[in-house]
């Protein structure tokens, strides 16, 4: 059988390079860590499965904390993610979104992923779900906690990473 590996086919080392620069941006662990997820997850339910991770990721931190936002938010909470970036010069940030599929065990995950650019700021809007009241999105003016359940879904890294996902599904039932 082929090798279901996906390859990028091009004689441009330039373009090589470029492309590279820009995956690793997306981080390594994050994808590193969707992957082992989705994996683990079909092997346990021996069958197709679908697992999403979150990310966020400061600029001034090199992408940090990323995959492990969790923990930095249980130990730390909205103020103390703050204070992480006191005396840096950027409070850019960007949620990453990831979606992986698998078509069941040993099948390699495929992964989808959606990114929304912002920034870090004080807590504002409620304070139901994670780090919704510290992001904000740029050119919005509110935070993800401020808006509209409609608003956020309609611009955010997991409606960015399921719109892919969703396309690809689609091309699996023809
Ligand atoms: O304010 C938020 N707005 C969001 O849109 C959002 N999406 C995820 N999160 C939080 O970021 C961490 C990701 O970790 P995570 O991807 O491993 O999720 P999890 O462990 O909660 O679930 P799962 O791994 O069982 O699917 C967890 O603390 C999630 O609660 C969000 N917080
Ligand atoms: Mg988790």
């Amino acid at each position: 059988m082929a090798s279901r590996k996906l390859k990028f086919v091009t004689g441009n080392a330039n373009k090589l390079r470029e492309v590279r620069a820009i995956l690793a941006q997306s981080g390594g662990t994050t994808r590193e860590v969707a992957t082992a997820k989705c994996r683990r997850a079909a092997e346990l339910l021996g069958g197709p499965c679908i697992t999403e991770d979150t990310a966020l990721c400061f600029e001034a931190l090199n992408g940090l904390p990323g995959p492990y936002i969790k923990y930095f938010l249980k130990e730390l909470g909205h103020d103390g993610l703050n204070k992480l970036l006191v005396g840096f010069p950027t409070t850019a940030a960007w949620a990453l979104c990831t979606f992986a599929y698998s078509a069941g065990p040993g099948s390699e995950p495929i992964l989808f992923e959606g990114r929304t650019d912002g920034h870090v700021v004080t807590a504002r809007g409620d304070g139901k779900f994670g780090w919704d009241p510290i992001f904000e999105p740029n050119g919005t003016g509110q935070t993800y906690a401020e808006m509209t359940p409609e608003k956020k879904n309609s611009l955010s890294h997991r409606y960015r990473a399921l719109s892919k996902l969703q396309e690809y599904l689609s091309t699996l039932k023809e």
